[in-house]
């Protein structure tokens, strides 16, 4: 005893979430899932459609409550919300009413940060996004790479220390995705922060994560923590990458057959 341990950024211990429990719609997402995210980490999260990702996420924002097991952050339970812990969606869903600074630090008006200094903060987290010239623009004025450049700002503006991605370059383009992985991967470096991203792309997995977690079908539970040893900037393309790429493959391929032919089964059950 006494002997001071460095907390995991995020610790899931044993995870369990039933949506409706007790109802007779319970629907059982996660079971007796395990996760360490160090400080600084990088980990995608990969897994079959419906396996629960999202709501693990949801689970470590504070959003939702777990049904068994713990979650910590940085050594805290987590029961609710809170400004370190910012997710970030697959829209950006910015307020329309509202300029781009004010998006993005929305967040900080509620917690009574002043006008001057929310604007000082916006001129600083959207120079990083290369979003100055959008400062006093609307959204709507904006192409969907930018907003979703916006809603990554919005999240930095409170300065967390775990972003939780849920898709959030899924409705990019090819090109705009790649542009802002790089975006993210130098916000990244700069914050310090450690980041829990869920994709559906083993490729974007490889480009980004120090591990990816990889899902069996539901109730989602942690199938493997694999370790992506290569050197950044990465190439996807080099020998060492291709290989990972098949090893996720065949890794994921029995779990989206099992989580198919589940589906299957419900809709001629209907
Ligand atoms: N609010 C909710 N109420 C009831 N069931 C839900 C709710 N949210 C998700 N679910 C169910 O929980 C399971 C896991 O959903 P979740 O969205 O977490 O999966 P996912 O792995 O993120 O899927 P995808 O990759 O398709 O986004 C699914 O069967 C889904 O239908």
């Amino acid at each position: 005893m006494g002997i001071a341990m460095t907390s995991s950024a995020v610790s899931c211990r044993d995870v369990g979430k039933t949506w409706a429990a007790g109802s007779p719609r319970a629907h059982e997402a996660l079971r007796g899932v395990d996760l360490d995210v160090a400080p600084g980490e990088f980990v995608c999260l990969l897994g079959p459609s419906g396996c629960g990702k999202s709501t693990l996420l949801y689970l470590i924002a504070g959003l939702e409550k777990l049904t068994s097991g713990a979650i910590l952050a940085h050594g805290q339970t987590v029961n609710g919300p809170a400004p370190e812990r910012s997710l970030i969606f697959q829209e950006a869903a910015l307020l329309p009413w509202l300029s781009v600074w004010q998006n993005v630090t929305f967040g900080l008006s509620l917690h009574g940060v002043s006008t001057e200094e929310r604007r000082q903060v916006a001129r600083e987290v959207l120079a990083r996004a290369g979003l100055s010239e959008a400062f006093d623009k609307r959204p709507d004025e904006l192409s969907g790479g930018m907003r979703q450049r916006v809603s990554v700002a919005r999240a930095m503006a409170m300065r967390p220390r775990v972003l939780l991605m849920d898709e959030p370059f899924a409705a990019l383009d090819v090109q705009t995705r790649a542009k802002m992985q790089g975006f993210l991967l130098d916000v990244w470096h700069a914050t310090g922060a450690s980041v829990m991203f869920v994709t559906h792309h083993i490729d974007e997995a490889v480009a980004l994560a120090d591990r990816v977690a990889v899902f069996t079908a539901r109730p989602g539970r942690i199938k493997a923590v694999i370790d992506v040893d290569l050197p950044r900037p990465r190439d996807v393309e080099a020998p060492e990458a291709m290989a990972l790429r098949r090893e996720l493959t065949g890794l994921l391929r029995d779990e989206v057959d099992r989580a198919f032919a589940e589906q299957e089964a419900l809709t001629s059950a209907n």
